[in-house]
């Protein structure tokens, strides 16, 4: 049975969208990451969901139940804030048995649940502490444990980890997953981060202009994103986005040329698409490969050398000035200033047509 259904959800702050027509489905138990930019609504779908904010228009159902119209309390579903939210003069067992005290939950139950979290999130020696007494990843495993002892069947995840740093952030992201194996609950995360995305979801969920943008699985998404947003937010460095126009060809699939030269034999299938028609062509770094310059291939002069100990990416300008992201797999060669060739793969590249729908390559013949 689907454990989250959002029915066209819409919401407005005075005259401003912020959501329209929202729907999505969720499995039993599934994972599911809201990532998008800033201001794309992400927060105010996830506080709807928590009843923490009224839509306009639109259903929720959890398990099978409307909870939209239900008090936050009754819905059975438990947020966890970027901010903890912790109530500083409790101690941290006192935060936790907050909720489930109001709720008239016995004690002896709340005890029980209280040490069962604090064993799984491992926070038993600190519960006698004030929150004031503990680390900043300390006090996010109290505030995940407090939605844990509520037993909710959906987790609201805020940011939950962006106010760690770095080196926590992937400690507790580790965490985090190996948690979710052990709650028997659906878990939404809002972030910012693709990479918490990337490794914690079932399905990543794009949000941009009010609207999901795609759904999918982390790799889906990656691969064959469905616009040319998605393309250009998920990704890092960045797919290049070039203007190219469609050759005249008897090939199935189309070949374009790039700027004022290069001609690429794409595997995106022709049908539909009109000669000179502008499109936009899309490649990742890791398909684009630096190479000497000889006639063959087009040629770029280097910008920016990112050297990240494992990869190294070269951002580099064409002669008509468009600026194409590439991989060096040589490592330190290239110097800012040099002029490189490039060779793009076109198996691997995407087209965009104007209205920004993505046409991705046909999968390769076995
Ligand atoms: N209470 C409010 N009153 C008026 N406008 C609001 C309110 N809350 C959010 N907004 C606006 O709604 C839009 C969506 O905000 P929301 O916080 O949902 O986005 P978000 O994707 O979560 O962004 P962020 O990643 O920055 O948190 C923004 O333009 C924001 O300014």
């Amino acid at each position: 049975m689907a454990s989250l259904e959002l029915s066209n959800v819409r919401k407005a702050y005075g005259a401003t969208p912020v959501l329209d027509d929202v729907s999505l489905t969720m499995a039993a138990r599934e994972f599911v990451a809201f990532l998008g930019p800033s201001g794309s609504g992400k927060s105010t779908l996830l506080r709807i969901i928590a009843g923490l904010e009224t839509a306009d228009a639109g259903e929720v159902r959890l398990d099978g139940r409307r909870i939209d119209t239900l008090a936050p309390g009754d819905r059975g579903v438990a947020m966890v804030f970027q901010h903890y939210a912790l109530y500083p003069h409790m101690s941290v067992r006192e935060n936790m048995a907050f909720g489930l005290r109001n709720a008239g939950v016995p004690r002896q139950e709340i005890a029980a649940r209280i040490d069962e979290a604090a064993r799984v999130l491992e926070i038993e020696t600190q519960l006698d502490k004030k929150p004031g007494q503990l680390s900043g990843g300390q006090r996010q495993r109290v505030a995940i444990g407090r939605a844990i002892v509520k037993q909710p069947r959906l987790f609201l995840l805020d940011e939950p980890l962006s106010n760690l740093d770095a080196a926590l952030r992937t400690r507790t992201r580790v965490e985090l997953a190996q948690l979710r194996q052990r709650v028997d609950a659906a878990v939404i995360m809002v972030t910012h981060d693709q990479a918490e995305a990337m490794t914690l979801a079932d399905r990543i969920v794009v949000m941009h202009d009010r609207a999901i943008q795609q759904i999918g699985a982390p790799m889906e998404i990656y691969g064959r994103p469905a616009n040319a947003f998605v393309a250009r937010f998920v990704g890092s460095p960045a797919m290049t986005l070039a203007p190219v126009s469609l050759l005249a060809d008897e090939s199935a699939f189309a070949a374009v040329r790039l700027g004022e030269g290069a001609r690429i034999e794409t595997r995106v299938p022709r049908d539909g698409l009109a000669v000179g028609a502008p499109l936009e062509l899309g490649v990742r770094p890791e398909n684009v490969q630096v190479v000497e310059t000889s006639g063959g291939v087009p040629e770029a002069k280097v910008e920016l050398v990112e050297r990240l100990g494992d990869r190294t990416f070269v951002y580099a300008r064409l002669a008509d000035g468009l600026s194409i992201t590439a991989e060096d797999a040589g490592g330190s060669r290239v110097r800012i200033g040099d002029t490189i060739g490039l060779r793009i793969d076109g198996a691997a590249v995407h087209l965009f047509t104007p209205d920004g729908r993505a046409r991705h390559a046909a999968a390769a013949a076995a």
